[in-house]
Formats: structure tokens, C-alpha cells, sequence
């Protein structure tokens, strides 16, 4: 962890080349992106592009299939998996309680009140369809460990998921692929994370063991955008978990809120051979938002469609979030009840996460249907 004043600031959004030999420079980089925004780029990251290609093709595939076929596959929240058509989910109602620091709370009113005439939380133009690695979050905590434990070349192996091979062979091969390049890509991230930390081993192993995975396709082909009415691609929103692994076709879109002197949405332009990839919630929790997990959003300004793919990682589904030691205390102390992640584990935050922003509900801790059925 590098000190603030040594930081170098940079003016938009940094590309890290993961093929530099030298691992600390990698360290160092990922440090001062995720405390200047939250975001950056990877190239040489290890998917190959030809896969990326053909996950994309796979989404378009699955997009143009008629409707009652994709409603076939409805959306379960208890594993996070299905379609969910255009307006199906509203990430803007996530932000009441979302973790993001003071300042950034304050920007989100200001933005509330100037920016939307009306409603909160409006509906999102995008469509989508998600797969996860849901046989953790079924399994009872005293499950045998090799129930817990992902394989990194077949990570949904054991899970519920709708397979579409009726209509699209290649599904299960392609979407299991690229799963598992990202859930490798994930690996290194994470260990990087853990250096720029210096956690031990004890708390890596905490961190680290029954990751929740989940690939999100999306497509966006609703009206161009309008702020003014709250009307987004995907509304602003901070992702809640770990690192969020981001391709997007050659469309641009995506915005991050970003205090260069004054706050600004900065556009994160699709870059030829990189992928985007941001910190959620649980890496802001953890060093008590000296890494931003930063408020994005996607502000479509013309009828082109637009696909993107996330694989959005987590920490172990058992591990409770707080600050870490070395973040805790002096002027860094976060009031621990405006941050919604701190005391729940991933599996409740998750759940809580959900609820507001697919069942708009303010689902109180512990108390959601989900988390009595588990
Ligand atoms: O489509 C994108 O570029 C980003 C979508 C996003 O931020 C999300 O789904 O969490
Ligand atoms: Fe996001």
C-alpha cells in the first residue's frame, strides 16, 4: 500500500500490462488506479480474444431468440441466474445505502436532485442473463469442502443454470470457457490486491476460499439515454463485490464519477485488446474506502446497440466484512453505519444488494426470503 502523497496522479483511467515482468510494478499501478478511481484497464490479461469474440457471439445469439423463449429461462434470485428483460432491474434504487464515502453521498443528492425530475430509481434499458457458480450458495456451510470448492476449468461445474444448447450448441462450451479465463484472471487480481494489502496468509485464506462467480451478458437497445430523467442504460450504481471483470463491444457508454478537483463523470471508452476492470463494494469496505469503488453508470446517447459482458467476482461467500486493522483508526474511521457491507458476509450482502435492485425492497438484515430458505 503506497501513501497518498506518493501517488502520481493520472487524468483518466490507467491501462495495467500484466505481462510486465516486474510484479511489483503491477502492485504499484493497480494501488494508485483503485485509490484514484476505482477502475483501470488490463491488457496481455490471459483471456484470448477469439474467446471474447465468441462469448459475444454467444450473447447475440441468445439476445435475438424470441421472447417466450428467454422468459422460459425467469430469473431466480435465490441463485442468480436467468433473464431478466429490459426494466427488469434498476441499479440506481441500490444507491439509498450504497457504500460509497461521504463525499461521494453528497454528489450522489446533488446529482438526485439537479439530474432527475422525477421518481427514484428509475428503470434500466438493458437486458440481461446471468450464470453463476450458485452449487456454494446452496450448499450448507458444513458442506464437504469439495462441494465449496471451485474448479478454475469448470467453474459452474455442479451449479443450476439454464443451459441454452437447444438453441445455441456452443452455450455451455463457450460460457463455461469464459468463465473460467476470467475466474484465472480473477486469481491474479486478487493476489495483486492481496500484495499492494500485505494480508497474511490467514486472512488471504479467508478472503479467498468459495468465491461467488457470476457472468452477466447485456445488451443495450432501449432509447438513447436522458439523465435529466433519470433514464440510464444502467443507472449509477458502485458493484458490490470483489473485482468486476468488464468487456464491452465497441460501443462506448460507460461513465465513473471521479474527483479530479471537482466531480466529473468520466467517460471509460472501450480500448482495442483491454478489458475494464473496477472494484466493488467489498474492496472499499475492506480498506475502508481508501480504494473507491467507484459510482458508474451507462449513458447510451444513440438507438446502437450495445452488448457487455461482467464477470463480477466475490469474496468467500462466509467472509464478514470491516475495515482491515491497518485502515481502522486516525482520521480513515468510517461510521460503520453508513457502509451496509460492514457485519454481513458476502452471502448476505449479496442478497441485500439484489433485493433493492431487482425486488426494490429495503431488505432489512437477515430478514430477506432468500436468506430464510438458505
Ligand atoms: O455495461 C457496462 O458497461 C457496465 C454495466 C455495469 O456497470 C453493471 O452491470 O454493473
Ligand atoms: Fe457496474
Amino acid at each position: 500500500m503506497m501513501s497518498s502523497s506518493s501517488m502520481v496522479l493520472m487524468d483518466r483511467v490507467p491501462i495495467i500490462d500484466l505481462q510486465d515482468p516486474n510484479e511489483s510494478n503491477i502492485v504499484a499501478q493497480l494501488d494508485a488506479a483503485l485509490q484514484q478511481f476505482g477502475f483501470f484497464y488490463v491488457k496481455n490479461h490471459g483471456i484470448p480474444e477469439s474467446l471474447i469474440e465468441r462469448q459475444f457471439d454467444i450473447s447475440k445469439q441468445l439476445f435475438d431468440l424470441p421472447l417466450h423463449i428467454k422468459e422460459s429461462m425467469p430469473f431466480d434470485g435465490t441463485l442468480d441466474i436467468g433473464y431478466l428483460a429490459a426494466g427488469g432491474q434498476a441499479l440506481e434504487k441500490t444507491l439509498r445505502t450504497a457504500a460509497t464515502e461521504p463525499q461521494q453521498k453528497q454528489q450522489q443528492q446533488q446529482q438526485q436532485s439537479t439530474e432527475k425530475q422525477e421518481g427514484e430509481g428509475q428503470i434500466d434499458t438493458k437486458e440481461q442473463f446471468m450464470m453463476t457458480n450458485n452449487k456454494l450458495i446452496t450448499a450448507s456451510a458444513d458442506a464437504d469442502h469439495s462441494v465449496l470448492t471451485v474448479d478454475p476449468d469448470n467453474v459452474f461445474d455442479g451449479s443450476q443454470n439454464y443451459y441454452l444448447q437447444p438453441y445455441i450448441p456452443d452455450h455451455p462450451r463457450v460460457t463455461s470457457d469464459y468463465m473460467s479465463a476470467s475466474y484465472k484472471l480473477n486469481l491474479r487480481l486478487q493476489h495483486y490486491l492481496f500484495e499492494a494489502l500485505q494480508l497474511d496468509s490467514e486472512r488471504r485464506r479467508d478472503l479467498g476460499q468459495h468465491p461467488f462467480l457470476v457472468l452477466k451478458q447485456m445488451k443495450y437497445a432501449g432509447p438513447p439515454s436522458d439523465p435529466s430523467k433519470g433514464q440510464y442504460g444502467a443507472g449509477p450504481h458502485t458493484d458490490w463485490g470483489s473485482f468486476t471483470i468488464l468487456a464491452t463491444d465497441q460501443q462506448p457508454g460507460l461513465q465513473l464519477l471521479w474527483n479530479g478537483g471537482v466531480d466529473q463523470w468520466l467517460d471509460v471508452p472501450p480500448i482495442p485488446n483491454t478489458l475494464i476492470i473496477n472494484a466493488g463494494d467489498q474492496i472499499a469496505t475492506l480498506t475502508n474506502h481508501y480504494y473507491k469503488s467507484a459510482l458508474h453508470r451507462v449513458v447510451t446517447t444513440s438507438r446502437t446497440v450495445r452488448y457487455s459482458t461482467a464477470v463480477f467476482t466475490y469474496f468467500g461467500l462466509s467472509a464478514t466484512f470491516a475495515p482491515l486493522p491497518q485502515f481502522c483508526g486516525g482520521d480513515q474511521t468510517t461510521d460503520l453505519a453508513e457502509d451496509p457491507s460492514i457485519g454481513r458476509t458476502t452471502r448476505e450482502y449479496f442478497h441485500y444488494k439484489l433485493h433493492q435492485s431487482v425486488y426494490g425492497s429495503d431488505a432489512t438484515r437477515g430478514s430477506t426470503d432468500e436468506e430464510k430458505k438458505e
